[in-house]
């Protein structure tokens, strides 16, 4: 024997019965079955509210009554054919007739008490359970209308009756044992000894359903609803929440207290008693294996679900008078219970000096008052502090019975709320190791659960939540290489990488679900694009508030850098080719890197120098292992190298520099390249990474940029001026040449002195080979003495840039695992 359920929305249309019908000819096929329904979606509310109106003399119920009944009768008339329908057609006038006298009574003496309240809902379950039952006649099957008034037997407990199961059991076993047939059951109802009509609480008809199913000793309880079981966390804040397989009875109960509504413990307890399986099923999915709740734990995951709940206020009850005194306890918590409130959360630390409660907020002034009221003469005299209250706190709770006896919950738990700058303000875990719950601000609630879910259940597949300012030639090759890799690194990684927020210097724009990367749009023609402003973009960034959150600059920009502090603050990790930050005083540059290190968040610019060449990485770790440099030797600029080179076969100077320009080579105003700014910048950088405290005035530059163009207006008037000095340059070439040598733009960094500028190198010189956007980079160190370590390759361009920085995010990705 199996009981089937279908609660109010399974049965609140026509479209919807049928797939009920379809359940149930399907499962009766297999076993016998009796099934138990709830009044068609909506019903009971209306019900209720009409009595309501009623009792305050509104007359409008009489118009809401209508439509119910209305409502009924087509119901009956789209399942039933005309020549069946005089029999159900009867019913539900009656009925309807019998609630029009009782609403009219309610409306004349305007009173209506729990006892009628609970006749006036039991209408609700009578009419559907009836309809349906004469419905499933017509499709064959044997069904029998049951009034579970008649074999549910209650106190008189209104509104929430208690269930007398020592009769009701005998009365359900003898009725089923004598009456052949499929049965259709009333949820929700009852009835006292008098026949009093009388409902179950919340949640009643699952109760009914666990009733039966445990007076039949059936083999199992099925609830139909509208969602596939009893997901991992809520699905509206955690978009990966997927439905959990299984569960045991104690495991189901943790989860619901935190709110996974799907089922309440209270109307398991029948079934849990004997042991009874417990399916959740989605009556719109009813393939889908849905959760099953029972003595079984199932799968060996560390936890089952991360439940939550909003609206929380903590209260801090502290002083020093509490230390060591007997009691305190006790009349903190006597004073609570006095005044009717739950304690949902309580933590204690052993120094006795505070005792942290987490209540409703609704109930937060009453708790205050309460406490304070008892501990008046303590207050008073200075031994207890008045009640510190801190509201918009929510409870994050890990639920798993795998979780005991088997260290490393809480460590994964707090780790990962730690990593996403989760602040945790009190912690919670019983004995039972069933649930270890955190007290968190309500503004990281979602952050929270999506961060924990990930660490629980996901640790295989991790998402980065990329926010990039600078969608220009860098920034734009960037997303579609994201594009491009995307699917192959979820596949074969695990990683996930999605663009949330997306600006260039004029407009920026955000995107909760992230960004079609394949058709990413400019940020001046995304959905909700807003004028740019990088402090509005990172306080939009900090309230988007997700996990794993990375921010990426790729703009030229000191403004952008200028925030790098108020980000790595914020625990957001970053990733940038800008040179600006690590370019500018030492102590900016120290700085930042002592607070990525401070808030644990990795700071990340390998594209700083050399694009996407592994220079910035290996200097590190050539550092990391004890190495000391003593000379660093390099062509650091691609656009200077591919000016100097393609001079070579004859081509003008300014035509050179409009190449370099073209390809992507330099920076967003090439006279950063020739003036030697990129490449002092660079060179600055690397000496900062190989551990001197260079100033960018140590620096030696010789720029290359003519005169008379260095107050040039724009880069168009900086490009146009540029031919007049094109005889310049070739006569630079034509000397080099003529001693066999060539002209390369070059940085060196030895005794702590930096020199950047142009020379004539010999066929002997390593870079003479150079070419096009070629940098090369010369290590020489204690361990690299004799013979240098080498870098070589192009060091700018589009793809090698962005391919850079994309290199730099995915390692975000192994770092936090
Ligand atoms: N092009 C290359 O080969 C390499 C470039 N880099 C660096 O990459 C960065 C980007 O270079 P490109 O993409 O070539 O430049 P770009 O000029 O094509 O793009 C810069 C983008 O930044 C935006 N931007 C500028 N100021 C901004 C602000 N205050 N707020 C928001 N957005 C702003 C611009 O609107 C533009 O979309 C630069 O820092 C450059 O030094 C690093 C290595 C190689
Ligand atoms: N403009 C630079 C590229 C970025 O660092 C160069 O020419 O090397
Ligand atoms: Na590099």
């Amino acid at each position: 024997m199996k009981i089937l359920k279908f609660g109010g929305s399974s049965v609140a249309n026509l479209e919807n019965i049928r797939k009920v019908f379809a359940i149930i000819q399907k499962q009766i096929k297999k076993e016998e079955i009796a099934v138990v329904f709830s009044a068609l979606g909506g019903v009971t509310e209306i019900l209720l509210q009409s009595a309501q109106k009623a009792k305050e003399g509104d007359r409008s119920y009489i118009d809401e009554v209508k439509i119910l009944e209305d409502r009924h009768f087509e119901l009956v008339r789209q399942l039933i054919p005309i020549q069946s329908q005089s029999t159900v057609l009867t019913y539900v006038k009656v009925r309807f007739n019998e609630l029009d006298d009782l609403f009219h009574g309610v409306y004349l003496i305007k009173e209506c008490s729990a006892k009628t309240l609970d006749y006036v809902a039991s209408f609700g379950e009578r009419l559907s359970a009836f309809i349906l039952a004469e419905a499933l006649k017509i499709e064959e099957l044997p069904a029998v209308f049951v009034d579970a008034r008649d074999l549910v037997r209650t106190n008189n407990r209104f509104g929430n009756a208690k269930v007398d199961f020592f009769t009701t059991n005998d009365l359900i076993a003898d009725y089923f044992h004598s009456h052949p047939g499929l049965k259709i059951i009333t949820g929700f109802i009852g009835s006292t000894e008098k026949g009093e009509t009388t409902t179950l609480g919340r949640s009643g008809s699952d109760y009914t359903a666990a009733i039966f199913a445990s007076a039949l000793n059936a083999d199992s309880l099925e609830i139909w609803t509208d969602v596939s079981g009893v997901l991992t966390s809520d699905p509206r804040l955690v978009y990966s929440a997927f439905t959990i397989p299984q569960l045991t009875y104690n495991e189901a109960m943790e989860l619901s207290h935190f709110g996974a509504k799907v089922i309440f413990p209270a109307t398991m307890q029948p079934a849990m008693r004997k042991g009874i399986p417990i399916y959740i099923k989605n009556t719109f999915d009813p393939e889908n294996p849905g959760t099953l709740i029972s003595n079984e734990s199932g799968n060996g995951k560390l936890i089952k679900g991360i439940s939550s709940m909003s609206g929380i206020s903590l209260l801090n009850i502290q002083g020093a008078g509490l230390i060591e005194v007997v009691g305190v306890s006790r009349r903190v918590f006597g004073s609570l219970a006095d005044a009717g409130i739950n304690v949902i959360l309580i933590s204690q630390a052993s120094s006795e000096h505070s005792i942290c409660i987490a209540i409703k907020t609704t109930e937060v002034i009453a708790a205050k008052e309460s406490i304070e009221k008892e501990f008046l003469y303590e207050i008073k005299n200075g031994e207890m502090d008045p009640v510190l209250v801190v509201s918009e706190m929510a409870v994050v709770a890990a639920v798993g019975e795998n979780m005991k006896h088997n260290p490393g919950a809480s460590g994964r738990m707090f780790q990962a709320l730690g990593r996403n700058n989760v602040n945790v303000f009190a912690i919670a875990q019983g004995s039972s190791e069933l649930n270890i719950s955190a007290v968190v601000s309500q503004a990281d609630l979602q952050k929270a659960l999506n961060a924990l879910h990930e660490a629980f259940f996901l640790s295989d597949n991790k998402v980065l939540h990329v926010f990039l300012v600078g969608v220009g030639l860098i920034g734009k090759t960037l997303i579609r290489m994201i594009a491009q890799q995307r699917k192959k690194l979820m596949q074969e990684n695990d990683l996930d990488i999605q663009i949330h927020g997306i600006a260039n210097s004029r407009y920026m724009a955000f995107d909760e679900d992230g960004f079609d990367l394949a058709n990413c749009p400019l940020p001046q023609d995304a959905k909700g694009a807003k004028p740019m402003d990088i402090k509005k973009f990172v306080a939009q960034m900090e309230e988007m508030n997700f996990s794993n959150s990375v921010f990426v600059d790729c703009t030229a920009s000191q403004d952008v850098a200028d925030v790098y502090e108020q980000v790595l603050e914020a625990k957001v990790a970053l990733v940038t080719p800008n040179k600006k930050a690590n370019s500018g005083s030492l102590e900016t540059y120290k700085g930042l890197k002592k607070l990525a290190y401070k808030r644990g968040v990795k700071f990340l610019y390998e594209t700083n120098v050399a694009a996407g060449l592994p220079v910035i990485s290996t200097l590190q770790d050539l550092m990391l292992c004890g190495d000391k440099v003593l000379r660093i030797e390099a062509v650091l600029s691609g656009s200077m190298n591919f000016i100097f080179s393609e001079l070579e076969k004859g081509t003008p100077f300014s035509e050179v520099v409009k190449q370099a320009k073209e390809k992507g080579y330099t920076e967003p105003d090439p006279r950063d390249d020739l003036s030697g700014m990129d490449v002092g910048r660079k060179i600055l950088i690397l000496g900062r990474e190989a551990e001197q405290d260079l100033q960018f005035e140590d620096i030696q530059i010789q720029s290359m940029v003519p005169a008379d163009c260095v107050d040039a207006q724009s880069v168009e008037e900086f490009m146009a001026k540029l031919p007049a000095h094109d005889a310049e340059f070739a006569h630079l070439l034509a000397e080099a040449k003529s001693k066999g040598e060539k002209l390369r733009f070059m940085a060196t960094l030895e005794n702590g002195k930096a020199m950047v500028g142009l020379r004539s190198i010999d066929s002997s010189h390593p870079f003479y080979t150079l070419k096009g956007s070629d940098n090369m980079i010369l290590f020489t160190t204690e361990r690299y003495h004799d013979f240098p370590m080498i870098i070589r390759g192009p060091g700018a361009g589009a793809d090698v840039t962005a391919a850079g920085v994309f290199a730099d995010v995915i390692r975000l990705g192994n770092f936090s695992r």
